[in-house]
């Protein structure tokens, strides 16, 4: 942490109670366009942090903002403790960042793209390149492709390579913008390898996704966008679990399932999916019992979503490139790769 004298008051104060990240008042307007407006984001240090929300939502121009890329129109962010744009020369050497086009050399080898990036890193020695090159180039399963061009690799390669260049040196914190857009399904599980790696070694990490079920699979905290706005943030095992817990059955006899559950005091209600059994008021065996001991017909019954997956449904369910599914851990990785 930089302790350097500070005149123009950028540097960092930062104890432990700190995040890693943060924003305040975070706005960014292109033209009559808002971008992202009034954003106040906490990624606890130590935390996964992902940042959900569907295309268009804002997610990028956050994550830009943080990294100092992009000069905030209104409002504070800062990375590490350091105001950003401002203190970006002290917070982004303890960063490692993969966003949209880093900027490789198309007709030069991934490894060749990498020792150049490499030779520029001021953590790394000159005699330490070629290892640190080799062991990232191996962490993202390129090795075998790594004295081929650049511009003959897929996306799937390209989003490889650009984590290897994030990778090179160990960080604090590392941000990812859409990991895996372009990847294939053992592609994504490597992603959800290296978060997971990331996150034992006490590494920040801030990854963004359209995708409910992928923040699910690999994060601590969410916070979910919404037309540039911050609509639900937290611990997400508090968020899944928001809402009361709820049971969904499909029945062609509503009315007459709603009955029965009441004359043993379990409370449910119509909805245009089912019967929405409160498990609050009754276990769901019991009321599964219940609805067939008065004879009515249950042809499945399901887990009903939790506030953060209602939530999100809701944002999303307009939106044609993102994944809707019912129950979002029913999202294939197929799924996934499909809809980007
Ligand atoms: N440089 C820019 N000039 C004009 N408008 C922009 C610019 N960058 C972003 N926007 C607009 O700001 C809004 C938010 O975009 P942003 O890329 O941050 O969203 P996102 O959630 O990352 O979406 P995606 O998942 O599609 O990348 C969009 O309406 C986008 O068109």
């Amino acid at each position: 942490m930089s302790t350097d004298s500070d005149p123009a008051g950028v540097g960092a104060t930062q104890d432990a109670s700190t995040p890693a990240a943060r924003t305040r008042g975070l706005r960014k307007t292109y033209g009559s366009t808002v971008a992202v407006d009034n954003v106040d984001l906490d990624v606890p240090e130590g935390s996964v942090l992902g940042m959900l929300g569907p295309n268009g939502s804002g997610k990028t121009t956050t994550i830009r903002m943080l990294l100092g890329l992009v000069r905030p129109t209104e409002g504070e962010a800062q990375l590490l403790g350091h105001s950003m744009p401002d203190a970006a020369a002290h917070a982004l050497p303890e960063v490692g960042a993969l966003v949209e086009g880093p900027g490789f050399h198309p007709f030069l080898s991934g490894r060749d793209n990498l020792l150049r990036i490499a030779a520029a890193e001021p953590r790394l020695a000159r005699s330490e390149i070629a290892a640190a090159v080799g062991g990232a180039l191996e962490r993202v399963g390129l090795t075998g492709a790594a004295a081929r061009k650049y511009r003959g690799y897929s996306l799937g390669m390209k989003q490889r390579l650009g984590l290897a260049a994030a990778l090179l040196v160990p960080r604090r914190m590392v941000v990812l913008d859409e990991p895996t857009n372009g990847l294939d399904p053992s592609g994504t599980r490597e992603i959800r390898r290296i978060i997971a790696e990331l996150y034992a070694a006490g590494v920040t990490v801030l990854v963004s996704s359209h995708l409910l079920a992928e923040v699910e699979a690999t994060c601590t905290h969410v916070a979910v966008l919404h037309a540039g706005t911050v609509v639900a943030q937290g611990e997400l095992a508090e968020l899944l679990e928001s809402g009361s817990p709820g049971l969904i059955v499909s029945t062609p006899e509503g009315s007459e399932a709603v009955q029965a559950l009441r004359d043993n005091r379990i409370l449910s209600r119509l909805t245009p999916d089912g019967v929405r059994v409160d498990l609050t008021t009754a276990t769901a065996p019991v009321a599964l019992e219940t609805l067939v001991r008065a004879g009515v017909p249950v042809y499945e019954a399901r887990r009903a979503r939790t506030g953060l997956e209602d939530l999100f449904a809701r944002l999303t369910q307009n939106d044609p490139d993102s994944s809707t599914s019912d129950d979002p851990a029913d999202t294939s990785e197929t799924d996934m790769e499909a809809v980007r």
